[in-house]
């Protein structure tokens, strides 16, 4: 039976990091992937989602925009199924360079499903391997609801699968994957219905930005339906049939559950180990990704911790260097999370929103501060998408502790005023730095609209 000093069950975002630093400080280690590295990230997440984000705004941008630029786009054809073929070659070389990068640092890599046998001993393809230290690092997978009809809908598994756009399509959620989907297909110009049970999307987020958000996706010609549940679905010679809640029917050529995620754990025989998981299934661990078992760790989507793949690799390499590097306190800093829902336009959030701020800060001065313009891009437009910017500021020094926006470039603007949050950097500040212009970004240090 072969030893490691490192066994990472799941060749994700989180796991690969975590290999590859743990090797790099001269551990020997052990990856285990059951399907293709990279995980959800790479196959079924992040890069296909982006690399559709982008086509999608391309495909918007030539059949609304370029015209007014001076363009004369005669041959508008489209080729999807060239797209997604581009789209998957990428992927496929994405992959090879992560084996590469494996290999490169000596990590071994075994493909298989891998079950914990105790607390030291895994089993992957019949053989057994010993770990001193023992990383699950397994991710999560999309869910289904239990309704009559549910399988007949995709998942955002199969919405890669894809290899023809559909006509009419519905999205039934109202987190990330939801909106970021809904968007994506209807600037594909697919009639895109999106059906939520509350009153807004993305419930975790500031209520005023996603308001934005929603407004310009009505705008855009997505059909919104709140306060709806779908209860059975019926297949039909084409396409399919969604019964609603207020007693209506929609019909579509496909439909997309994007209700959520479980975490990956049925696999991997947890209960030889004493390994805890909370009542949802995830693996509950401290700041340092220790579970309740000695010499056995978690992270990323597995975990109650950000679902991002920036907080998996963090994770994973904080902790080799912990275990492996000497770095006793080493631990990912989780304090200020930039985020972005590719969305169209992108909606990004560091810190919190103005509701969590009240709720946190019940005695102290909370003050918020809004900008709404129109970004140059639709300048010789007469179709427009106004961008919204918002600060949310606490005490009388107006600390910046949240930083909210919707509207074009959100998405590449953000990371660095998240630096700047981490500092503690308060309006003044905000204020004191020169603008660049014409920008978005610029909002965020002009902005004197305060907010009643
Ligand atoms: C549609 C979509 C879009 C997303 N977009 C973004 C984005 O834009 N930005 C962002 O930051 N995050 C995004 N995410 C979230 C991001 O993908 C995850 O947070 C991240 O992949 C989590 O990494 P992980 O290492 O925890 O798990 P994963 O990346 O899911 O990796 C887990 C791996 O473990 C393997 N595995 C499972 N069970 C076993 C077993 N028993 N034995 C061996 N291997 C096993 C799986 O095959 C998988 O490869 C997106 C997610 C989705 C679904
Ligand atoms: N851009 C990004 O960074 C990005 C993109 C996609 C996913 N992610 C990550 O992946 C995670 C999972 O995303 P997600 O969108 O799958 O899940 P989610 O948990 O964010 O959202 C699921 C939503 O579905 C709703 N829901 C649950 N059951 C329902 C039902 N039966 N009918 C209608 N609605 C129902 C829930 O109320 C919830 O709002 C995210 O939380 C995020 O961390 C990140």
């Amino acid at each position: 039976m072969q030893s490691f000093d490192y066994i990472v069950i799941g060749g994700g975002s989180g796991g690969i990091a975590s290999a590859n630093r743990a090797a790099l400080h001269g551990a020997k280690v052990l990856l285990i992937e059951g399907r293709y590295l990279g995980g959800t990230c790479v196959n079924v997440g992040c890069v296909p989602k982006k690399v559709m984000w982008q086509g999608s705004e391309l495909f918007h941008q030539m059949m609304t925009e370029t015209k007014a630029y001076g363009f004369d786009v005669t041959s508008q054809d489209f080729d999807f199924s060239t797209f997604v073929a581009n789209r998957d070659n990428y992927i496929q070389r994405l992959r090879q360079l992560y084996q590469q990068g494996l290999d490169q640092n000596g990590v071994q890599v075994v493909f298989g499903l891998a079950r914990l046998k105790n607390q030291q001993e895994v089993v992957v393809n019949g053989e057994s391997y010993i770990g001193k230290h023992i990383l699950l690092a397994t991710g999560g997978a999309p869910v289904i609801p239990e309704i009559p009809g549910a399988e007949y809908g995709l998942t955002s598994n199969d919405f890669f699968d894809m290899r023809e756009l559909p006509k009419k399509v519905a999205i039934i959620g109202s987190g990330y994957v939801a909106v970021e989907l809904a968007g994506v297909l209807s600037h594909f110009q697919v009639e895109t219905h999106l059906i939520y049970r509350h009153d807004h999307v993305l419930r975790s987020f500031d209520r005023e930005t996603v308001s934005h958000l929603e407004e310009l996706y009505r705008k855009e010609g997505l059909h919104l339906h709140p306060y709806q549940e779908v209860q059975s679905v019926k297949k039909q010679s084409q396409g399919y049939q969604l019964n609603l809640s207020d007693g209506s029917f929609l019909q579509v050529d496909l439909f997309i559950w994007a209700v959520g995620r479980k975490p990956m754990t049925d696999s991997l025989g947890l209960e030889t180990t004493g390994v805890r998981v909370n009542e949802q299934g995830y693996i509950q661990v401290d700041e340092y990704q220790n579970t309740k078992v000695a010499g056995i760790y978690a992270l990323g989507d597995l975990t109650c911790q950000p679902h991002l793949t920036p907080v998996a690799i963090k994770e994973g390499r904080q902790l080799s260097e912990r275990l492996f590097n000497h770095q006793v306190d080493a631990k990912a800093d989780l304090t200020y999370v930039p985020t972005v829902v590719f969305s169209h336009p992108p909606l990004g959030t560091v810190g919190l929103s103005e509701e969590e701020a009240r709720q946190k800060y019940p005695d102290e001065l909370i003050t918020v501060y809004t900008s709404q313009f129109n970004p140059m891009r639709y300048a010789l437009l007469s179709h427009k998408l106004p961008a919204f910017f918002k600060l949310v500021c606490v005490g009388k020094k107006e600390q910046v502790i949240g930083l909210h926006g919707v509207g074009e470039g959100m998405d590449e603007l953000l990371q660095g005023f998240a630096v700047a949050m981490g500092l503690g950097a308060t309006k003044a500040d905000f204020d004191r730095t020169i603008a660049i212009h014409p920008t978005a970004a610029e909002e965020f240090v002009t902005m004197t609209r305060k907010k009643d």
